[in-house]
C-alpha cells in the first residue's frame, strides 16, 4: 500500500535534468517529508508525480500507486489530492466556497451531499460552514483559504497526500492550526502524505521518514528524527544549521506539548554542540 517513485528523472527541453534519478515510497499512514533548499527541485518532483509538469518539461521512471503503473486522468484528486503553497492563486475568483465544494465532488465522480461538504469542513477546522461557504477567494484570509484546500482535498476518497509547502506565507498561529490538523487527518485517514518542505520545524512537527534533495538529488533518507541527531548529507546538515541560526533560544529538551507548531523543534542537543560535531556552516 503505498505511492512509489523510481528514478524519475525530469529534463528541460535541451536535456539537461533538473531532477536526477529520484526515488523514494510513501505508505499509507505514514508522513514522508522531502526536503530541500530552494531550487532543489522539491516542487517540479511534485508536479512529475502528479502528471503536471510545464510545457517542455520532460520526466522518465516509474511512478506506481499500490503496485500499478499510475493512470493521472484516474488518480489526481481520486486517488493523491493535493493542497498547494499560495493558496490564493488556487481558488477561482468568481466562485464561492460552495461551488468550489461542488465542483470538487462532481470532478471525483461523487454525487454533492451536504454530510461530506459538512464533514471536510469541519475536519479542516472551518467553522461557521453556513458563512464559509457563501464566500468568494477575495473575502477569506490566507489561513482559511489554506483550511479551505484541504477541505476540499478532504472531500475526494483520495488515500494520499501531496502537500507543497502547505504553511509557507502563513503566520505562525495558522501554521501551527494547519499542521495539527495534517497531523491528525492523517492519522484519522490513514492517508500517506507527501510533504514538500524547506522548513525542519514543519519537519520536526509532521515527518515520520525524510528525503532530501539537493540540486535536483536525493542525497539522504532517514528516520525524521535521525536528521536532528546526525544528518548526514552535506545538504541535510546546511538546513539544520539553518534551522538553528533561525530559532537560537530553541528549546534543548522535547517541550512539543507546550509549544505546539514550529518552534517546537524536537530538538534534545545543544545546538552549539551540533554545529561543533557537525561542522556545519551558515
Ligand atoms: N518550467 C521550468 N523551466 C525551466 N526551469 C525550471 C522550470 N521549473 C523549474 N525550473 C528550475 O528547476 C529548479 C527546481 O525548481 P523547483 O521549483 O522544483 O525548486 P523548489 O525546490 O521547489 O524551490 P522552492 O522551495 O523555492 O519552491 C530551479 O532551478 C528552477 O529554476
Amino acid at each position: 500500500m503505498s505511492l512509489s517513485v523510481k528514478n524519475l528523472t525530469v529534463r528541460l527541453p535541451e536535456g539537461r535534468a533538473l531532477v536526477e534519478n529520484l526515488s523514494f515510497e510513501v505508505k499509507r499512514g505514514e508522513t514522508l517529508a522531502l526536503l530541500g533548499a530552494s531550487g532543489s527541485g522539491k516542487s517540479v518532483t511534485c508536479a512529475a508525480v502528479l502528471g503536471l509538469l510545464t510545457r517542455g518539461l520532460t520526466s522518465e521512471g516509474d511512478i506506481t500507486l499500490e503496485g500499478q503503473p499510475v493512470d493521472y486522468q484516474q488518480i489526481r484528486g481520486k486517488r493523491i489530492a493535493c493542497i498547494m503553497q499560495n493558496p490564493s492563486s488556487a481558488f477561482n475568483p468568481v466562485y464561492t466556497m460552495e461551488q468550489h465544494a461542488i465542483e470538487t465532488l462532481k470532478a471525483t465522480g461523487q454525487s454533492v451531499d451536504q454530510k461530506v461538504i459538512s464533514e471536510a469542513l469541519y475536519d479542516a477546522g472551518l467553522d461557521d460552514q453556513e458563512r464559509v461557504l457563501g464566500l468568494y477567494p477575495f473575502q477569506m484570509s490566507g489561513g482559511m483559504l489554506q483550511r479551505m484546500m484541504l477541505a476540499l482535498a478532504l472531500m475526494t476518497p483520495a488515500d494520499y497526500l501531496i502537500a507543497d509547502e502547505p504553511t509557507t506565507d502563513l503566520d505562525l498561529i495558522v501554521q501551527s492550526h494547519i499542521l495539527n490538523r495534517l497531523e491528525s487527518l492523517s492519522q484519522k485517514r490513514n492517508l500517506g502524505v507527501l510533504l514538500i518542505t524547506h522548513d525542519l520545524g514543519v519537519v520536526a512537527r509532521l515527518a515520520d521518514r525524510v528525503a532530501v534533495i539537493s540540486a535536483g538529488k536525493l542525497v539522504e533518507e532517514c528516520q525524521a528524527e535521525d536528521l536532528f541527531y546526525q544528518p548526514s548529507s552535506d545538504a541535510g546538515k546546511t538546513l539544520l544549521a539553518a534551522h538553528y541560526a533561525m530559532y537560537n533560544d530553541v528549546v534543548t529538551e522535547d517541550t512539543s506539548a507546550d509549544l505546539p507548531g514550529l518552534r517546537a523543534t524536537v530538538i534534545k542537543v545543544n545546538p552549539d554542540q551540533m554545529y561543533q560535531q557537525e561542522g556545519s556552516s551558515v
